[in-house]
C-alpha cells in the first residue's frame, strides 16, 4: 500500500500514541542529553514497501511540539517534505523492521543498560535466567533463559545495522548497543513498551545481583 492510500486518521493515531509514549519514557529521564529515538510502523507490514513514523533528531524529547516525528520509508528517508532530520539512527529501525514485521521500535539510554552492555560487552551477550519477567516476553517455561545480543557501537550507523541479521534471536526482543543503549520493538506500542520495560527491570535486577555477589563473596 502507497503512504497516501494509509488514512489521515491513521497517522495522526499513530503520532499521538508515539507522542504519549516519548512523555512517559521522558518523565522516568530515559532520553537524557536528547539521546533515545522512537519509531512506529503506518499501515501494512511489506517487507518490499513500508512507512514509520520516527523521531526528528537531535530534540528535546522531553518537549512537546508539532516537529518532534517525521515519516520515512523503509530505506528511513522522509517521504513527504520536511527541514525535519530524521533521526540518526533510523537504519537501525528500519533493519529491526525489515527482519521482524513488527510495528513499533523504541530506543533509549539508561543507566543500567549502559552498564550491563559494558559488563556483558565481551561476552557479546547479556545471560538472564530465572527471573518472572522474562514472561513479559511471552516465554512460559519454568527457569527460562535468555540471551540479549551486544552489538558494538561504531560510530557508523550502517555498521551497525548491518549487524542486526547475524544476531537477531525470535524469542528476544531487543539488542543492546555497548556503552550506548537498547533496542526494544514489539507488534506495536503496548508491546514494544512492555518488552522495553521488562529489559530494563531485568538489567537493574541483573546489576544489583553483581553487586550484592561482590559484597557477599
Ligand atoms: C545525544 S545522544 C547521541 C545520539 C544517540 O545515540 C541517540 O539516541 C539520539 O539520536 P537522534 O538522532 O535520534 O536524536
Ligand atoms: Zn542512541
Amino acid at each position: 500500500m502507497g503512504f497516501e492510500k494509509i488514512t489521515l486518521e491513521h497517522k495522526r493515531q499513530v503520532l499521538e500514541e508515539l507522542a504519549d509514549v516519548k512523555a512517559l519514557f521522558a518523565s522516568r529521564n530515559w532520553f537524557p542529553g536528547t539521546s533515545g529515538n522512537l519509531s512506529m510502523r503506518v499501515g501494512d507490514f511489506d517487507p518490499e514497501q513500508f512507512y514509520f513514523a520516527v523521531t526528528a533528531s537531535g530534540k528535546d524529547k522531553s518537549l512537546r511540539t508539532p516537529e518532534d516525528f517525521l515519516f520515512v520509508d523503509k530505506q528511513g528517508k522522509a517521504i513527504e517534505t520536511t527541514n525535519l532530520k530524521p533521526s540518526a539512527e533510523t537504519l537501525i529501525h528500519c533493519e529491526i523492521y525489515r527482519l521482524t514485521g513488527c510495528g513499533a521500535v523504541f530506543h533509549v539510554h539508561t543507566v543500567y543498560n549502559n552498564l550491563i552492555s559494558e559488563f556483558f560487552g565481551a561476552d557479546g551477550q547479556v545471560p538472564i535466567q530465572g527471573i518472572e519477567l522474562i514472561k513479559a516476553f511471552n516465554i512460559w517455561e519454568e527457569n527460562a533463559e535468555i540471551r540479549v545480543p551486544i552489538l558494538p557501537n561504531f560510530a557508523d550507523i550502517p555498521s551497525i545495522a548491518e549487524l542486526v541479521l547475524d544476531v537477531l534471536d525470535a524469542k528476544v526482543p531487543g539488542i543492546l548497543l555497548r556503552n550506548h543503549g537498547i533496542y526494544a520493538w514489539g507488534k506495536d506500542a503496548f508491546e514494544a513498551k512492555r518488552h522495553l520495560e521488562a529489559f530494563e527491570f531485568l538489567f537493574e535486577v541483573m546489576y544489583r545481583q553483581l553487586l550484592l555477589k561482590g559484597a557477599t563473596s
